[in-house]
């Protein structure tokens, strides 16, 4: 299934609403990364909504802008900072299964249905800290 465009809002949907709260791993020797030492047996929370809005990877963070996708700028993307579905050999396994899903549902949705924001909708940017609490409580 091509769907190029929709792949590309999909990712960028992703990016700014990963669904998954934060990542973990437990760190299993002690390594020292940019200075700081991380001894062995941390768990160490890796947190993709903060990384997905970091403006030193993605420029305007705040804007939807599904071209950041676009077969052109994707191979720019550093993969870790890009984790909607997590990273490395224990990413998720659901990853190809989850993604054609999501596309064939839209895709049935947008062949029957037209969707427009009513006046009464409100429309409002999500404040990260409020995520940050429904995410990890
Ligand atoms: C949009 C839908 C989904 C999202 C955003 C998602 C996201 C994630 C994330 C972030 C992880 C943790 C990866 C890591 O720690 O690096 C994960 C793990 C996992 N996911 Fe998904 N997932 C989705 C759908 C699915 C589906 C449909 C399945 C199964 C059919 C699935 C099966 C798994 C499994 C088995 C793991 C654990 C992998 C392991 O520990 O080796 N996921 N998922």
């Amino acid at each position: 299934m091509q769907l190029e465009y929709l792949d590309m809002v999909l990712s960028e949907t992703q990016r700014l609403y990963p669904f998954g709260g934060r990542l973990e791993r437990l760190c299993k020797k002690d390594v020292e990364i940019n200075g700081v030492t991380i001894p062995k047996g941390t768990l160490v929370m890796i947190p993709p909504y903060t990384l997905h809005r970091d403006p030193e990877y993605w420029p305007e963070p705040e804007e939807f802008r599904p071209e950041r996708f676009s077969k052109e700028n994707k191979d720019k993307i550093d993969p870790y900072t890009y984790l909607p579905f997590g990273a490395g050999p224990r990413n998720c396994l659901g990853m190809r299964f989850a993604l054609v899903t999501m596309k064939v549902a839209i895709a049935i949705l947008m062949q029957h249905f037209s969707f427009k924001v009513c006046d009464e909708t409100p429309v409002r940017r999500l404040d990260p800290v409020e995520v940050y609490h429904w995410l990890c409580n």
